[in-house]
């Protein structure tokens, strides 16, 4: 159900006196955890206090997020006779997926791509019958060289990052054995958990010309390679199978209908209440009931809350007790890649199907055109060229293609939506045995979900999808990357995964 006003009978603003509708309103100015002050707590407190007296809750559950984690929790909850509350900040449901249009065509702005070998979001689009198509993928790649950007066929090219990427990961199959089990072989992860990309490369000491070919995907998901933690890298490896067909072949498929055919599924199976524009200020427990108030003032109570909204959001909340040492840390040094920016462009030139890589420190790390008379993507993490200038993007892409001519373009910037503060999921280096499960410890009646949590692939739908079944007690899966994947019964278009060098996670 669909549903931007407070429901009949909800109770939700009507346990606010005027005052406290006023006071709250500060908060949505103040947009902050600090913005709300203690006045405010200590009255959503009492608030909570009376609620629980008067043995009246609004919902038996509240989900804060209505992104692929809050959504399978939601349903999820539904299905097990729950009233379930959902309170969405923007003004639609997707979160960090979001179908669009550019020019004439379909775009995702965030997540695009799923495969059978994340056996999550596999699952969904079998139960609700999504049809997969594959993108036709490149006609030739673009690989820089130490005398400048060189011409190869994809299966060369493709060949060759595979023979550089296996060494990167040696020892993968030891340290990540069960890869949705992320700690089976602690002992073995601990040191490693502190080594960065950069760390890894050092390591490896490989020619420059070597090199050179790896750091636009490192420098893409570390953002820089310096800032990336190895493993984050190495447990995507473990999961899509310990090698490289697997790795760089995950994302060749995309929901025809695009993600919001998924979210929409999702969210009419579980018709929860659903409450968009409804951005969460504060998340106050006291004696058995939570009460979360909206930037506007509208608050509800249930006995329990879900907060499926991204790590890197939960600075900008006031949560009543406050949040523990772990999720301090995890919200203030951010879980999900910074400066990430996700760009579309209607190139006039080329115009054939290509991949382009290039090296940490050029503007775009990696761009192409995957369809016939689509437009390219391009993504950057570059802060430095003013990605809303059309002249600035095709200087940032003659950089790498000479001759390119740039019509339009259009830019997602997720560090700079304040619902996300941030791209997909990438844990620098000891965040995963540091903080990754403390984190996804509840505080009290109050749970975390989301793909920053997720124990299998983060970073990815699946893993949002996989958090938000565990979250509400439903199984999830862990199948072993070796076994051919589970295709559901699903018709997979044939391609030939070593042709594609997939935008993983990205
Ligand atoms: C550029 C980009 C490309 C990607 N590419 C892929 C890909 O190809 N394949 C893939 O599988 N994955 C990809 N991902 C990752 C994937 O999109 C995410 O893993 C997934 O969407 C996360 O879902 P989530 O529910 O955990 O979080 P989100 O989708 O971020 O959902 C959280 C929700 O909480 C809401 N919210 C935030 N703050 C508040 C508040 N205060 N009150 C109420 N609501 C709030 C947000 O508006 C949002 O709707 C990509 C992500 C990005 C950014």
């Amino acid at each position: 159900m669909t549903d931007n006003d407070a429901r009949p009978g909800s109770g939700g603003s009507g346990h606010l006196s005027r005052r406290t509708l006023l006071k709250a309103g500060g908060l949505v100015v103040a947009g902050t955890a600090a913005g709300f002050g203690a006045a405010a707590i200590a009255e959503a407190t009492e608030s909570a206090q009376a609620a629980e007296q008067a043995g009246r809750s609004d919902y038996d559950t509240i989900v804060v997020g209505a992104g692929l984690a809050g959504l399978t929790a939601a349903r999820e909850l539904r299905k097990k006779g729950r009233r379930v509350l959902l309170l969405e900040a923007r003004d639609r449901i997707g979160g960090r997926t979001w179908t669009d249009r550019f020019n004439d065509y379909e775009i995702e702005r965030g997540g695009a791509w799923v495969d059978p070998l994340q056996p999550h979001v596999w699952r969904e689009l079998s139960r609700y019958n999504l049809t997969i198509v594959a993108d036709q993928g490149p006609e030739r790649v673009l690989m820089p060289t130490p005398g400048g950007f060189a011409e190869f066929d994809p299966v060369t090219a493709y060949t060759r990052q595979g023979e550089l990427f296996t060494p990167f990961f040696a020892g993968a199959r030891d340290y990540f054995p069960k890869p949705y089990a992320p700690f089976t072989r602690e002992d073995l992860l601990t040191p490693l958990d502190g080594l960065s990309l950069r760390d890894r490369l050092n390591q490896l000491a490989y020619p420059p010309a070597d090199e050179m070919r790896m750091t636009g995907t490192t420098s893409l998901y570390g953002a820089p390679s310096s800032r990336g933690g190895l493993l984050q890298l190495a447990q995507w490896w473990a999961l899509a199978g310990w090698n490289y067909t697997g790795f760089s072949g995950v994302n060749t498929f995309r929901i025809e209908r695009g993600t919001v055919a998924l979210a929409t599924a999702i969210l009419n199976e579980g018709k929860p209440d659903l409450k968009l524009r409804a951005p969460v200020a504060s998340v106050v427990q006291a004696n058995g009931t939570v009460r979360v108030t909206t930037r506007s003032g509208a608050a509800f109570t249930a006995p329990e809350v879900i907060m499926a909204v991204p790590v890197n959001v939960w600075k900008t909340i006031a949560f009543s007790p406050g949040l523990p040492q772990p999720h301090l840390e995890a919200t203030a040094q951010g879980y999900g890649v910074p400066r990430q920016k996700k760009l579309w462009l209607d190139l006039a030139t080329p115009t054939d199907r290509f991949i382009a890589e290039a090296p940490e420190g050029f503007p775009f790390a990696i761009m192409g055109r995957l369809n016939d008379n689509a437009p390219a993507v391009a993504f950057t993490v570059d802060t430095s060229f003013d990605v809303t200038n059309r002249a600035a993007v095709e200087a940032a892409v003659r950089e790498i293609i000479p001759s390119a001519v740039v019509r339009s373009h259009t830019v997602s910037d997720w560090q700079a939506e304040e619902f996300s503060l941030g791209g997909p999921a990438f844990r620098q280096p000891r965040q995963l045995t540091r903080l990754h499960r403390a984190i996804g410890q509840p505080l009290g009646r109050v749970k975390f979900a989301g793909d920053d949590l997720a124990l299998g692939w983060s970073g990815y739908m699946d893993g949002a999808i996989e958090s938000g079944l565990r979250v509400a007690g439903a199984p999830t899966l862990a199948p072993s990357p070796n076994a051919s994947p589970d295709t559901q019964g699903m018709a997979l278009p044939k391609v030939n995964r070593r042709v594609y060098r997939s935008f993983v996670g990205l």
